[in-house]
Protein backbone atom coordinates (compact mmCIF):
# COMPACT_ATOMS: atom_id res chain seq x y z
CA UNK A 1 0.00 0.00 0.00
CA UNK A 2 1.40 3.41 -0.60
CA UNK A 3 2.28 5.42 2.02
CA UNK A 4 -0.57 8.08 3.68
CA UNK A 5 1.10 11.52 2.52
CA UNK A 6 0.29 14.69 4.84
CA UNK A 7 -2.11 16.78 4.40
CA UNK A 8 0.88 19.85 4.37
CA UNK A 9 2.31 18.35 1.80
CA UNK A 10 -0.25 17.69 -0.16
CA UNK A 11 -1.25 21.72 -0.08
CA UNK A 12 2.30 22.20 -0.66
CA UNK A 13 2.23 20.25 -4.02
CA UNK A 14 -1.51 21.13 -5.33
CA UNK A 15 -0.03 25.54 -4.58
CA UNK A 16 3.15 25.21 -6.21
CA UNK A 17 4.07 27.41 -8.79
CA UNK A 18 0.17 28.54 -9.13
CA UNK A 19 -0.28 32.39 -9.85
CA UNK A 20 -2.69 34.31 -10.28
CA UNK A 21 -4.20 34.17 -13.64
CA UNK A 22 -5.50 36.79 -16.12
CA UNK A 23 -6.87 40.46 -14.91
CA UNK A 24 -9.68 42.15 -16.62
CA UNK A 25 -11.06 45.32 -16.34
CA UNK A 26 -14.76 45.25 -15.20
CA UNK A 27 -18.10 47.44 -13.98
CA UNK A 28 -18.47 48.03 -10.29
CA UNK A 29 -21.81 46.56 -10.25
CA UNK A 30 -20.81 43.46 -11.84
CA UNK A 31 -17.53 43.32 -8.83
CA UNK A 32 -19.35 41.59 -5.80
CA UNK A 33 -17.05 38.99 -4.64
CA UNK A 34 -14.36 39.39 -7.39
CA UNK A 35 -10.97 39.84 -5.94
CA UNK A 36 -8.99 43.37 -6.93
CA UNK A 37 -6.11 42.92 -9.30
CA UNK A 38 -4.69 46.73 -8.55
CA UNK A 39 -3.99 48.37 -5.57
CA UNK A 40 -6.68 51.68 -5.46
CA UNK A 41 -5.27 55.02 -3.73
CA UNK A 42 -8.09 57.19 -2.90
CA UNK A 43 -8.71 59.82 -4.98
CA UNK A 44 -11.32 62.05 -3.20
CA UNK A 45 -11.78 63.59 0.42
CA UNK A 46 -14.39 61.41 2.13
CA UNK A 47 -16.40 63.01 3.49
CA UNK A 48 -15.63 66.14 0.58
CA UNK A 49 -16.34 68.64 3.01
CA UNK A 50 -17.23 69.30 6.54
CA UNK A 51 -20.75 68.41 7.30
CA UNK A 52 -23.18 68.23 10.16
CA UNK A 53 -23.61 64.80 12.17
CA UNK A 54 -27.33 65.87 13.62
CA UNK A 55 -30.12 68.11 12.97
CA UNK A 56 -29.60 71.03 14.45
CA UNK A 57 -28.11 74.43 14.91
CA UNK A 58 -24.59 75.35 13.51
CA UNK A 59 -22.81 78.66 15.02
CA UNK A 60 -19.11 79.85 16.02
CA UNK A 61 -18.42 78.20 19.12
CA UNK A 62 -17.22 81.07 20.45
CA UNK A 63 -21.22 82.53 20.53
CA UNK A 64 -22.76 79.86 22.59
CA UNK A 65 -24.91 80.41 25.81
CA UNK A 66 -27.18 83.38 23.98
CA UNK A 67 -29.87 83.81 21.88
CA UNK A 68 -29.03 84.15 18.14
CA UNK A 69 -30.24 85.35 14.75
CA UNK A 70 -30.74 82.33 12.41
CA UNK A 71 -29.56 83.39 9.40
CA UNK A 72 -29.31 80.46 7.02
CA UNK A 73 -31.09 76.98 6.20
CA UNK A 74 -28.72 74.48 4.85
CA UNK A 75 -30.21 71.01 4.04
CA UNK A 76 -28.15 68.55 2.97
CA UNK A 77 -26.96 68.55 -0.75
CA UNK A 78 -26.86 72.55 -0.92
CA UNK A 79 -24.36 74.38 -0.75
CA UNK A 80 -23.37 76.79 2.39
CA UNK A 81 -23.23 80.78 2.36
CA UNK A 82 -20.41 81.69 5.06
CA UNK A 83 -21.67 82.44 8.46
CA UNK A 84 -22.63 85.50 9.42
CA UNK A 85 -20.88 87.02 12.20
CA UNK A 86 -23.28 86.65 15.69
CA UNK A 87 -25.91 84.33 13.69
CA UNK A 88 -26.34 80.85 13.70
CA UNK A 89 -27.53 78.25 10.90
CA UNK A 90 -30.43 76.14 10.47
CA UNK A 91 -28.68 72.55 9.77
CA UNK A 92 -29.41 68.86 8.52
CA UNK A 93 -27.48 66.07 9.10
CA UNK A 94 -25.49 65.69 6.16
CA UNK A 95 -25.37 69.62 5.19
CA UNK A 96 -22.36 70.91 4.66
CA UNK A 97 -20.90 73.20 7.29
CA UNK A 98 -20.66 77.43 6.57
CA UNK A 99 -17.41 78.63 6.03
CA UNK A 100 -17.14 80.34 9.77
CA UNK A 101 -19.04 77.83 11.57
CA UNK A 102 -17.35 75.15 13.95
CA UNK A 103 -19.82 73.38 15.97
CA UNK A 104 -23.11 72.05 15.93
CA UNK A 105 -26.08 71.93 18.30
CA UNK A 106 -28.68 69.17 18.26
CA UNK A 107 -31.97 70.92 17.74
CA UNK A 108 -33.28 68.69 21.09
CA UNK A 109 -31.03 70.82 22.86
CA UNK A 110 -32.05 74.28 21.44
CA UNK A 111 -35.26 76.90 22.56
CA UNK A 112 -36.36 78.41 18.94
CA UNK A 113 -38.62 81.31 18.62
CA UNK A 114 -39.12 83.52 15.82
CA UNK A 115 -35.86 83.25 13.84
CA UNK A 116 -33.67 83.14 16.86
CA UNK A 117 -32.41 79.95 18.68
CA UNK A 118 -31.06 79.84 21.98
CA UNK A 119 -27.89 77.95 21.96
CA UNK A 120 -27.25 76.18 25.77
CA UNK A 121 -23.96 77.40 26.92
CA UNK A 122 -21.77 73.85 27.69
CA UNK A 123 -21.00 73.06 24.38
CA UNK A 124 -18.06 71.81 23.08
CA UNK A 125 -15.94 73.16 20.45
CA UNK A 126 -16.07 70.95 16.89
CA UNK A 127 -19.07 68.77 18.52
CA UNK A 128 -21.27 67.17 16.07
CA UNK A 129 -18.82 68.24 13.40
CA UNK A 130 -18.20 65.07 10.74
CA UNK A 131 -14.11 66.54 9.63
CA UNK A 132 -13.42 66.77 6.07
CA UNK A 133 -11.49 63.11 5.01
CA UNK A 134 -12.29 61.73 8.21
CA UNK A 135 -13.33 58.37 6.75
CA UNK A 136 -10.56 58.61 3.41
CA UNK A 137 -8.17 60.88 3.13
CA UNK A 138 -7.06 61.67 -0.85
CA UNK A 139 -4.10 60.40 -1.38
CA UNK A 140 -4.29 57.51 1.02
CA UNK A 141 -4.51 53.93 0.38
CA UNK A 142 -7.87 52.71 -0.12
CA UNK A 143 -8.06 48.58 -1.00
CA UNK A 144 -5.02 46.63 -1.57
CA UNK A 145 -4.66 44.18 -4.50
CA UNK A 146 -5.78 40.86 -3.44
CA UNK A 147 -8.85 42.51 -1.31
CA UNK A 148 -12.06 40.18 -2.12
CA UNK A 149 -14.75 42.76 -3.19
CA UNK A 150 -17.50 42.79 -0.57
CA UNK A 151 -19.90 45.01 0.91
CA UNK A 152 -17.59 47.57 2.16
CA UNK A 153 -15.03 47.58 -0.18
CA UNK A 154 -17.70 48.02 -2.87
CA UNK A 155 -18.89 50.90 -0.57
CA UNK A 156 -15.72 52.35 -0.59
CA UNK A 157 -15.22 52.33 -4.49
CA UNK A 158 -18.35 54.06 -4.98
CA UNK A 159 -17.38 56.50 -2.52
CA UNK A 160 -14.67 57.28 -4.82
CA UNK A 161 -16.89 57.53 -7.72
CA UNK A 162 -15.09 54.51 -9.47
CA UNK A 163 -16.92 52.82 -11.59
CA UNK A 164 -14.36 50.05 -12.99
CA UNK A 165 -11.98 48.35 -11.36
CA UNK A 166 -9.15 45.66 -12.50
CA UNK A 167 -9.94 42.35 -11.30
CA UNK A 168 -8.48 38.87 -11.78
CA UNK A 169 -10.31 36.54 -13.97
CA UNK A 170 -12.42 34.10 -12.23
CA UNK A 171 -10.71 30.41 -12.40
CA UNK A 172 -12.10 28.28 -14.94
CA UNK A 173 -13.59 24.62 -13.01
CA UNK A 174 -14.30 21.60 -14.60
CA UNK A 175 -16.81 19.61 -12.76
CA UNK A 176 -17.03 16.03 -13.42
CA UNK A 177 -18.41 13.41 -11.35
CA UNK A 178 -17.78 9.55 -12.17
CA UNK A 179 -19.69 6.82 -11.30
CA UNK A 180 -22.24 4.42 -13.03
CA UNK A 181 -24.25 4.22 -10.30
CA UNK A 182 -25.08 7.91 -9.87
CA UNK A 183 -28.06 9.49 -11.88
CA UNK A 184 -29.33 13.33 -11.78
CA UNK A 185 -32.29 14.74 -9.43
CA UNK A 186 -35.46 14.07 -11.27
CA UNK A 187 -34.77 10.78 -12.76
CA UNK A 188 -36.20 7.95 -10.83
CA UNK A 189 -33.62 5.74 -9.13
CA UNK A 190 -33.21 1.95 -10.29
CA UNK A 191 -31.92 -0.84 -7.83
CA UNK A 192 -28.23 -0.09 -7.38
CA UNK A 193 -28.47 3.75 -8.32
CA UNK A 194 -28.04 6.53 -6.13
CA UNK A 195 -28.72 10.47 -7.09
CA UNK A 196 -26.01 13.25 -7.83
CA UNK A 197 -25.23 14.73 -4.15
CA UNK A 198 -21.26 16.04 -5.02
CA UNK A 199 -22.36 18.02 -7.82
CA UNK A 200 -24.78 20.28 -6.98
CA UNK A 201 -22.95 20.74 -3.45
CA UNK A 202 -19.40 21.33 -5.43
CA UNK A 203 -20.94 23.64 -7.74
CA UNK A 204 -22.07 25.91 -4.92
CA UNK A 205 -18.92 25.42 -3.38
CA UNK A 206 -16.60 26.69 -6.10
CA UNK A 207 -19.06 29.49 -6.75
CA UNK A 208 -18.65 30.26 -3.52
CA UNK A 209 -14.67 30.72 -3.79
CA UNK A 210 -14.80 32.55 -6.72
CA UNK A 211 -14.76 30.15 -9.40
CA UNK A 212 -16.72 30.15 -12.86
CA UNK A 213 -17.71 26.54 -13.77
CA UNK A 214 -17.06 25.89 -17.64
CA UNK A 215 -18.30 22.58 -17.72
CA UNK A 216 -19.99 19.80 -15.62
CA UNK A 217 -20.36 16.40 -16.79
CA UNK A 218 -20.98 13.43 -15.54
CA UNK A 219 -18.15 10.26 -16.15
CA UNK A 220 -19.40 6.80 -16.24
CA UNK A 221 -16.89 4.01 -14.97
CA UNK A 222 -15.38 3.07 -18.79
CA UNK A 223 -11.26 4.05 -18.93
CA UNK A 224 -11.94 5.67 -22.58
CA UNK A 225 -14.57 7.95 -21.86
CA UNK A 226 -12.85 8.91 -18.75
CA UNK A 227 -9.83 9.77 -20.53
CA UNK A 228 -12.02 12.09 -23.00
CA UNK A 229 -13.37 13.81 -20.95
CA UNK A 230 -10.32 14.94 -18.90
CA UNK A 231 -8.53 15.57 -21.85
CA UNK A 232 -11.61 17.75 -22.77
CA UNK A 233 -11.34 19.58 -19.69
CA UNK A 234 -7.99 20.14 -19.67
CA UNK A 235 -8.21 22.34 -22.78
CA UNK A 236 -11.14 24.41 -21.83
CA UNK A 237 -10.65 24.84 -17.74
CA UNK A 238 -7.77 26.05 -15.38
CA UNK A 239 -8.53 23.16 -12.49
CA UNK A 240 -10.59 20.06 -12.98
CA UNK A 241 -12.07 18.88 -9.91
CA UNK A 242 -13.24 14.79 -10.35
CA UNK A 243 -15.06 13.01 -7.60
CA UNK A 244 -15.31 9.20 -7.28
CA UNK A 245 -13.12 6.91 -8.45
CA UNK A 246 -9.65 7.22 -7.31
CA UNK A 247 -10.08 4.78 -4.98
CA UNK A 248 -8.63 1.04 -5.25
CA UNK A 249 -11.04 -0.90 -7.08
CA UNK A 250 -11.27 -1.69 -10.92
CA UNK A 251 -14.04 0.53 -11.77
CA UNK A 252 -11.97 3.16 -10.37
CA UNK A 253 -10.54 5.30 -13.54
CA UNK A 254 -9.48 8.66 -12.62
CA UNK A 255 -6.37 7.88 -10.83
CA UNK A 256 -5.29 5.62 -14.20
CA UNK A 257 -6.22 8.21 -16.72
CA UNK A 258 -5.14 10.88 -14.94
CA UNK A 259 -1.46 8.97 -15.20
CA UNK A 260 -1.94 8.62 -19.08
CA UNK A 261 -2.67 12.18 -19.76
CA UNK A 262 -0.34 13.85 -17.18
CA UNK A 263 1.01 13.47 -13.83
CA UNK A 264 -0.26 12.03 -10.88
CA UNK A 265 1.66 14.37 -7.96
CA UNK A 266 -0.02 12.81 -4.90
CA UNK A 267 -2.50 10.29 -4.11
CA UNK A 268 -3.51 8.51 -0.43
CA UNK A 269 -3.45 11.28 2.44
CA UNK A 270 -3.50 10.91 6.21
CA UNK A 271 -6.61 12.16 6.41
CA UNK A 272 -10.08 11.28 7.29
CA UNK A 273 -12.39 11.46 4.98
CA UNK A 274 -10.47 11.89 1.83
CA UNK A 275 -7.56 9.37 2.11
CA UNK A 276 -8.06 8.45 -1.23
CA UNK A 277 -7.16 12.11 -2.44
CA UNK A 278 -5.31 12.48 -6.06
CA UNK A 279 -3.60 15.80 -7.41
CA UNK A 280 -1.92 16.16 -10.58
CA UNK A 281 -1.93 17.80 -13.74
CA UNK A 282 -2.38 17.76 -16.87
CA UNK A 283 -1.17 20.14 -19.48
CA UNK A 284 -1.53 22.89 -17.67
CA UNK A 285 -4.80 22.25 -15.87
CA UNK A 286 -4.03 21.00 -11.98
CA UNK A 287 -6.68 18.30 -11.06
CA UNK A 288 -7.81 17.48 -7.77
CA UNK A 289 -9.16 14.16 -7.75
CA UNK A 290 -12.08 14.03 -4.30
CA UNK A 291 -12.89 10.61 -3.19
CA UNK A 292 -16.82 9.79 -4.45
CA UNK A 293 -18.34 10.03 -0.50
CA UNK A 294 -20.09 12.89 -0.68
CA UNK A 295 -18.43 13.84 2.67
CA UNK A 296 -15.06 13.70 1.87
CA UNK A 297 -15.73 15.72 -1.21
CA UNK A 298 -17.12 18.45 1.37
CA UNK A 299 -14.28 18.35 3.46
CA UNK A 300 -11.80 18.15 0.64
CA UNK A 301 -13.54 21.05 -1.53
CA UNK A 302 -12.55 23.03 1.96
CA UNK A 303 -9.59 21.81 2.83
CA UNK A 304 -7.88 22.15 -1.19
CA UNK A 305 -10.22 24.01 -3.47
CA UNK A 306 -10.45 26.42 -1.41
CA UNK A 307 -6.62 27.53 -1.13
CA UNK A 308 -6.11 26.83 -4.70
CA UNK A 309 -9.07 29.43 -5.76
CA UNK A 310 -7.63 31.70 -3.40
CA UNK A 311 -3.73 31.24 -5.16
CA UNK A 312 -5.37 31.05 -8.61
CA UNK A 313 -6.90 34.52 -7.75
CA UNK A 314 -4.13 36.42 -5.94
CA UNK A 315 -6.25 36.52 -2.70
CA UNK A 316 -4.63 35.30 0.43
CA UNK A 317 -7.39 35.69 2.56
CA UNK A 318 -8.02 32.44 1.59
CA UNK A 319 -5.09 30.62 1.23
CA UNK A 320 -5.70 29.23 5.15
CA UNK A 321 -9.27 28.34 7.20
CA UNK A 322 -9.68 30.71 10.05
CA UNK A 323 -8.45 29.28 13.08
CA UNK A 324 -10.08 29.34 16.67
CA UNK A 325 -9.97 26.66 19.92
CA UNK A 326 -12.90 25.39 21.03
CA UNK A 327 -14.23 22.43 23.81
CA UNK A 328 -15.17 19.66 22.45
CA UNK A 329 -18.18 17.65 23.60
CA UNK A 330 -17.26 14.71 22.23
CA UNK A 331 -13.91 11.84 22.94
CA UNK A 332 -13.01 10.10 19.88
CA UNK A 333 -9.74 8.56 19.20
CA UNK A 334 -7.53 8.62 15.62
CA UNK A 335 -5.04 6.62 14.05
CA UNK A 336 -2.56 7.25 11.52
CA UNK A 337 -5.23 9.98 9.57
CA UNK A 338 -6.07 13.38 11.09
CA UNK A 339 -9.44 13.57 11.57
CA UNK A 340 -11.56 16.31 10.39
CA UNK A 341 -14.46 15.87 11.95
CA UNK A 342 -17.84 18.27 11.36
CA UNK A 343 -18.72 20.21 14.50
CA UNK A 344 -21.08 23.34 15.02
CA UNK A 345 -19.75 25.77 17.18
CA UNK A 346 -21.62 27.17 20.14
CA UNK A 347 -20.58 30.30 21.75
CA UNK A 348 -20.78 30.38 25.08
CA UNK A 349 -20.15 33.00 28.36
CA UNK A 350 -17.47 30.34 29.55
CA UNK A 351 -15.94 30.22 25.04
CA UNK A 352 -16.99 28.24 22.69
CA UNK A 353 -18.12 24.43 22.71
CA UNK A 354 -17.50 22.34 19.54
CA UNK A 355 -20.56 19.83 19.15
CA UNK A 356 -19.71 16.75 16.65
CA UNK A 357 -22.10 15.33 14.75
CA UNK A 358 -22.96 11.94 15.89
CA UNK A 359 -22.00 10.15 12.58
CA UNK A 360 -19.22 11.07 10.75
CA UNK A 361 -19.22 8.59 8.73
CA UNK A 362 -18.03 10.04 5.28
CA UNK A 363 -21.20 8.70 3.52
CA UNK A 364 -23.10 10.71 6.06
CA UNK A 365 -23.88 14.24 4.19
CA UNK A 366 -26.15 15.02 7.14
CA UNK A 367 -22.91 15.77 9.47
CA UNK A 368 -22.06 18.43 7.16
CA UNK A 369 -25.53 20.30 7.33
CA UNK A 370 -25.01 22.01 10.61
CA UNK A 371 -21.40 22.39 10.42
CA UNK A 372 -19.66 25.45 11.08
CA UNK A 373 -16.11 24.36 11.24
CA UNK A 374 -13.93 21.25 10.91
CA UNK A 375 -12.32 20.40 14.14
CA UNK A 376 -9.24 18.97 13.70
CA UNK A 377 -8.09 15.84 15.77
CA UNK A 378 -4.51 14.94 14.72
CA UNK A 379 -3.11 11.61 14.11
CA UNK A 380 -2.58 9.07 16.48
CA UNK A 381 -4.26 11.44 19.37
CA UNK A 382 -7.20 10.39 22.12
CA UNK A 383 -9.10 13.81 22.54
CA UNK A 384 -11.22 13.88 25.68
CA UNK A 385 -14.65 15.36 26.24
CA UNK A 386 -13.81 18.56 27.76
CA UNK A 387 -10.27 19.28 25.82
CA UNK A 388 -9.50 22.38 23.74
CA UNK A 389 -9.58 21.00 20.35
CA UNK A 390 -8.11 23.41 17.00
CA UNK A 391 -11.40 24.01 14.10
CA UNK A 392 -11.30 25.26 11.19
CA UNK A 393 -13.76 27.92 10.67
CA UNK A 394 -15.57 26.93 7.35
CA UNK A 395 -16.68 30.66 5.91
CA UNK A 396 -14.80 31.73 2.46
N1 LIG B 1 -10.34 -1.77 -0.60
C1 LIG B 1 -10.47 -0.48 -0.32
N2 LIG B 1 -11.62 0.12 -0.55
C2 LIG B 1 -11.77 1.41 -0.27
C3 LIG B 1 -10.70 2.16 0.28
C4 LIG B 1 -9.47 1.50 0.48
O1 LIG B 1 -8.49 2.08 0.95
N3 LIG B 1 -9.40 0.19 0.15
N4 LIG B 1 -10.90 3.45 0.61
C5 LIG B 1 -12.23 3.83 0.96
C6 LIG B 1 -12.33 5.26 1.11
S1 LIG B 1 -11.62 5.89 2.51
C7 LIG B 1 -13.03 6.03 0.27
S2 LIG B 1 -13.18 7.71 0.61
C8 LIG B 1 -13.69 5.51 -0.91
C9 LIG B 1 -13.46 6.43 -2.11
O2 LIG B 1 -13.58 5.76 -3.26
P1 LIG B 1 -13.70 6.47 -4.67
O3 LIG B 1 -13.11 7.81 -4.64
O4 LIG B 1 -13.21 5.55 -5.68
O5 LIG B 1 -15.23 6.77 -4.79
P2 LIG B 1 -16.37 5.84 -5.37
O6 LIG B 1 -16.07 4.43 -5.04
O7 LIG B 1 -16.60 6.22 -6.75
O8 LIG B 1 -17.54 6.34 -4.45
C10 LIG B 1 -17.52 6.22 -3.05
C11 LIG B 1 -18.94 6.34 -2.51
O9 LIG B 1 -19.47 7.59 -2.79
C12 LIG B 1 -20.67 7.51 -3.56
N5 LIG B 1 -20.68 8.58 -4.54
C13 LIG B 1 -19.80 8.71 -5.55
N6 LIG B 1 -20.10 9.78 -6.29
C14 LIG B 1 -21.20 10.32 -5.75
C15 LIG B 1 -22.01 11.44 -6.10
N7 LIG B 1 -21.69 12.21 -7.16
N8 LIG B 1 -23.08 11.72 -5.34
C16 LIG B 1 -23.39 10.92 -4.28
N9 LIG B 1 -22.65 9.86 -3.89
C17 LIG B 1 -21.60 9.56 -4.63
C18 LIG B 1 -20.57 6.17 -4.23
O10 LIG B 1 -21.80 5.66 -4.60
C19 LIG B 1 -19.87 5.34 -3.16
O11 LIG B 1 -20.79 4.88 -2.20
O12 LIG B 1 -13.23 4.22 -1.19
C20 LIG B 1 -13.25 3.34 -0.07
N10 LIG B 1 -12.96 2.04 -0.51
O1 LIG C 1 -11.18 8.60 3.46
MO1 LIG C 1 -12.71 8.04 2.94
O2 LIG C 1 -13.02 9.64 2.53
O3 LIG C 1 -13.13 8.16 4.53
O4 LIG C 1 -14.32 7.59 3.43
Amino acid sequence: MAELQSVERALEALLKDVKAGDVERIDCEAAAGRVLAESVTARLDVPPADNSAMDGYALRHADAGQWLPVSQRIAAGHAPEPLAPGTCVRIFTGGEMPPGADTVVMQERVEAQNAQAHIPSDITLGDNVRRRGRDVGAGTPLLEAGTRLEAAALGHLAGQGITRVDVYRRPRVALLSTGDEIIEPGQSLAPGQIHNSNRPMLSRLLERFGAELVMREHVPDDFATTQRLLREAAERADVIVTTGGVSVGEEDHVKHALESLGQLDLWQLAMRPGKPLALGRIGQARLVGLPGNPVSCFVGAWVYLRPLMGALLGCPHMAALPRLWARADFTTHTQARRHYMRVGLEFTAEGIVAHAFADQNSAVLSSCLEADALAVVPEHTTLHEGERVECLWLTD
